[in-house]
């Protein structure tokens, strides 16, 4: 049995919460593939579009002058956890009860802590929210000059926010506890809550969103996974990718990875990090394999016959 960390993509999880469910029934196949296989799972997501539009939704109801509070981003991430996290919980219920397998699900809203001097505090990279076109973007900067916009990997632009490397998972114990008693867990949504710790050992929330496939890997390392698989939209991590010369990939060592990286094969913001977060998996202990598959194939690339494995 190995145990395996998953991490969804926030972009393939639809743009409202009727998608989303329906998504996510489509996804728990897939997952519960996996445990059929004989193998243990978490679960992690991405938030980018989600957190983008629970912020958004505050900032219009307030400028409108609704009475709401306004809602900083981290509490924007954890609000994103807990509806995706039910979402979640409820598909792989589904799908479990259709198996008559013995599975619960739980979903832990997770702080993750970050270097308060972390330079990505400096430099916003980290897409959230919706596309647009770069005549309203560019007004949106013009309006609230608090606010970054940019091209985000070919598809449009979005709002940046900082985005600093996940150093700790605060609520590591609770998830190992839950895993040790047979849970499915899902965790770190979102690359979890950002948070500092302060000098009296309390945490404090620090306005950013944390990249899911970095999170991940912090926790497929914490939690001693054999396997850090990466779903997203395309079946393998490609070089020359989007030319007639591009060329799928079946199996890469850290240092070749690293050399695709180094080259610029890899869309930042899309593909980079998630062979960055492969990489720093696979290099953080002996036997351990980053996977980067579409959901879809999830089991198949199990079997070696999807994805592209990154190892030492
Ligand atoms: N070299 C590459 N190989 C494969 N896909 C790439 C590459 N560069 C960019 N991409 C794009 O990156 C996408 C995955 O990034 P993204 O959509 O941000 O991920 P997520 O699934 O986490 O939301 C792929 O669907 C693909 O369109
Ligand atoms: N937090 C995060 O990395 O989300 P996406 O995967 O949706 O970008």
């Amino acid at each position: 049995m190995s145990r395996i960390v998953i991490a969804l993509g926030g972009n393939a999880l639809g743009n409202t919460p009727r998608e989303q469910m329906a998504r996510l029934n489509e996804a728990a196949p897939s997952l519960i593939g996996l445990i059929k296989q004989g193998h243990e799972i978490i679960v992690s997501h991405g938030n980018g579009p989600q957190v983008g539009m629970i912020k958004l939704a505050f900032d219009t109801a307030a400028e409108a002058g609704a009475k709401v509070a306004s809602m900083a981003l981290p509490e924007c991430t954890a609000m994103s956890q807990g509806y995706i996290g039910a979402h979640l919980q409820n598909a792989i219920l589904r799908e479990v009860r259709k198996e008559g397998m013995p599975w619960y699900a739980a979903t832990v809203v997770t702080q993750v802590v970050v270097d308060r001097d972390d330079p990505a505090f400096q430099k916003p990279t980290k897409p959230i929210g919706a596309f647009y076109d770069e005549k309203t973007a560019r007004e949106l900067m013009a309006a609230n000059p608090d606010l970054t916009f940019a091209e985000d990997s070919g598809r449009g632009w979005r709002q940046m926010v900082a985005s600093p490397k996940p150093v700790d998972i605060v609520e590591k114990e609770s998830i190992l506890n839950l895993l040790d008693h047979e849970f499915i867990v899902i965790a770190c949504g979102g690359g979890g809550v950002p948070v500092v710790k302060k000098g009296d050992g309390d945490y404090e929330p620090v306005p950013a969103v944390i990249d899911k496939d970095f999170a991940s890997a912090k926790l497929a390392e914490l939690v001693g996974a054999d396997y850090l698989f990466i779903l997203t939209a395309v079946d393998r991590v490609a070089i020359r990718f989007g030319t007639p010369e591009q060329e799928d990939l079946k199996e890469l060592t850290v240092a070749q990875a690293q050399q695709y990286c180094d080259e610029g094969h890899f869309a930042p913001g899309s593909m980079l990090p998630k062979v960055q977060a492969a990489i720093s998996f696979a290099q953080s202990g002996p036997g351990r394999h980053a996977v980067i598959a579409s959901l879809e194939k999830a089991p198949l690339a199990m079997k070696g016959e999807s994805g592209t494995v990154i190892h030492a």
